[in-house]
């Protein structure tokens, strides 16, 4: 089609409530007791197969109820990654010459299969497989990942139309964007359907071909995406999802000349070792892979003597324990001053002791079990560490049990070492680190902040002082890429707070933002011009 059209105005997804004994409650239920009672072959996806390799079986299970095994899924072996660049590459022809709004016109009908048709079982995969209470799930895999969808669209759209500003008479200068020669590795993390589903579909909208490699934990989620992506006309081989642990994959991937690029959300430690390998390969791409990684956080909360004590302890409940402190923008520690700590310590403590804990399924709960097994023995083992310290006590928590499921209860220390690794390394569980300091020392601990860890993704700064907000705000400048005045550091939402962080947090892309859409784009420069000059000697020449 030769018009130029203009795409719908995105608008966020409307957040559901559940409340108990709602609709939308017990159509949810009646998914999520399916989706416990049938387990499933959870196969790879390559081009128009669905194939369960040969790989070591790895059962995905309710991390509430360990016994309940949600899936098994094979393990991808280099050669199903061979086979995934294969179709990859194969189907780049075609989905690259796709105009644009063609290729829009399936992820805004994914978006709208997700918030209707196909919400329950996202929601009740994401519930299940990734230990989401159902506020979690409805917040990420339901609404983020449409709201990816949709405002993707229109950042695209954005990003396309610009053009040089310049046209001088007698020429016409174009900008022509296009995807990248080859294709696109997605890998993606357990914690957020969302990010994985848009990880691997933000370079496709742009006209790219992608291999996807999601997390084992993920992948109930995962499957129920790649399906429905297929059920909005997704053409085979654009993506390409190969479920597993990573290693054998990026093994095959790296290899291929044709890694144009890296999408990448996760740990600090993955991200650099694969863009390690990267660079041990660079002499052997046909163009220098782009390579865009959101990875570790080491969230923080300061507050100023002036801050709301209800506000305040409120952000640090949900910022630190919601979906059991496992987000990459979480609240791990806080920096109080000794006149709130005194009036907050008890409060918190009893609040932190009192929330509900047990099976996401159970709506009374506010969370419920870690991800897995090593997930838990990070966590059992941090708070051992801190209790060992005579410089830490734990004032709420510290308990757990793996009997069921890998259950920690959301604990608090507070540790008066500043510099204590408990204010610096990321543990990405239910673990709420606390420092007080005395009232004046506020603009020194802003300073602390910012040197304390390699990480910049979130903080948070509370106070009614508004000089206060001002100089911490300056002060903190690189240390969060997503930094928020009075609220938690957690729940950034797409078209509003784009997000991502710096240092050791990643690339700051910013995902749903163009600023990531024009990582998977390389443009060519087109310059008409009517009338050639016919004589190549220059004025100046006489
Ligand atoms: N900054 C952000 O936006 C953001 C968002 C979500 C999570 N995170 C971070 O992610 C981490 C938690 O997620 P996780 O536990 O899934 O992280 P992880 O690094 O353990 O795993 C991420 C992905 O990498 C894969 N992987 C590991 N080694 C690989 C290899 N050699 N080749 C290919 N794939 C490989 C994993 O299977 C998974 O799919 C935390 O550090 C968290 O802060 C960051
Ligand atoms: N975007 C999410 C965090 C993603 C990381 O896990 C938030 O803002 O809470």
């Amino acid at each position: 089609m030769d018009s130029v059209t203009t795409v719908p105005v995105p608008v966020n997804e409307p957040v559901r409530d559940h409340r108990p004994g709602s609709p939308e409650q017990q159509s949810l239920w009646a998914v999520l007791e399916q989706l416990r009672t049938a387990p499933r072959d959870l196969p790879a996806r390559i081009g128009d197969r669905w194939h369960l390799g040969s790989g070591e079986r790895i059962r995905v299970t309710e991390p509430h109820r360990r016994a309940s095994v949600l899936g098994v899924l094979a393990d991808s072996t280099r050669a199903d990654a061979c086979l995934a660049v294969r179709a990859a590459l194969d189907a780049a022809h075609d989905w690259r010459r796709l105009p644009y709004d063609a290729r829009a016109a399936i992820f805004l009908r994914a978006a709208d299969l997700l918030s209707g048709p196909w919400r329950d079982r996202m929601n009740a995969a994401t519930m299940l497989g990734q230990g989401k209470t159902v506020h979690q799930a409805e917040i990420d895999a339901a609404c983020e990942l449409a709201d990816f969808w949709r405002f993707n669209v229109a950042f695209g759209r954005e990003l396309l139309e610009q053009q040089p500003a310049v046209q001088p008479p007698g020429a016409w200068n174009r900008l022509d964007h296009r995807p990248l020669e080859g294709f696109v590795y997605a890998v993606t993390p357990f914690n957020f359907t969302a990010i994985a589903g848009n990880l691997a579909t933000a370079p496709a909208l742009m006209g790219n071909v992608v291999v996807w490699k999601p997390a084992p934990t993920q992948q109930l989620s995962a499957h129920v995406t790649m399906e429905l992506l297929e059920a909005a006309g997704l053409p085979p081989g654009v993506v390409n999802m190969l479920p597993g642990t990573g290693p054998a994959v990026s093994d095959a991937v790296l290899d291929s000349p044709h890694l144009a690029g890296i999408h990448f959300t996760g740990s600090t430690d993955t991200f650099r070792r694969l863009w390690g390998e990267v660079g041990h390969r660079i002499g052997s791409y046909r163009t220098y892979p782009r390579i865009v990684g959101e990875t570790g956080g080491k969230g923080f909360v300061l507050a100023h003597p002036s801050a709301d004590l209800d506000e305040l302890r409120t952000a640090l409940l949900r910022g630190a324990f919601d979906y059991q402190g496992q987000k990459c923008s979480a609240a791990s520690r806080a920096y109080l001053p000794r006149s709130i700590w005194r009036r907050l310590r008890d409060d918190l403590a009893a609040a932190a002791d009192a929330l509900p804990m047990g099976d996401v399924t159970d709506h009374r709960n506010f969370l419920g079990a870690v991800i897995d097994e090593r997930a838990y023995r990070r966590q059992v083992a941090a708070i051992a560490e801190a209790r060992a310290r005579e410089t830490c006590r734990v004032i709420a928590g510290g308990e757990h049990d793996d009997a069921e499921g890998w259950f920690v209860r959301p604990t608090v220390l507070e540790c008066d070492d500043l510099s204590d690794e408990v204010f610096e390394r990321e543990y990405f569980g239910p673990i709420l680190a606390v420092h007080v300091f005395d009232d004046d020392r506020f603009d020194e601990v802003a300073q602390h902040i910012d040197r304390t860890s390699d990480y910049a993704l979130t903080g948070a700064v509370f106070g009614r002082d508004r000089g206060a907000l001002e100089s911490a705000s300056a002060t903190l400048r690189d240390a969060a890429g997503n930094l928020y005045l009075n609220d938690k550091p957690t729940g950034a939402v797409v078209g509003q707070q784009p997000f991502g962080g710096g240092r050791a947090s990643g690339t700051n892309d910013k995902a749903g933002a163009p600023s990531n859409l024009s990582r998977w784009i390389s443009s060519r420069t087109l310059k008409e011009t009517y009338a050639p000059p016919r004589d190549h000697r220059y004025a100046h020449m006489g």
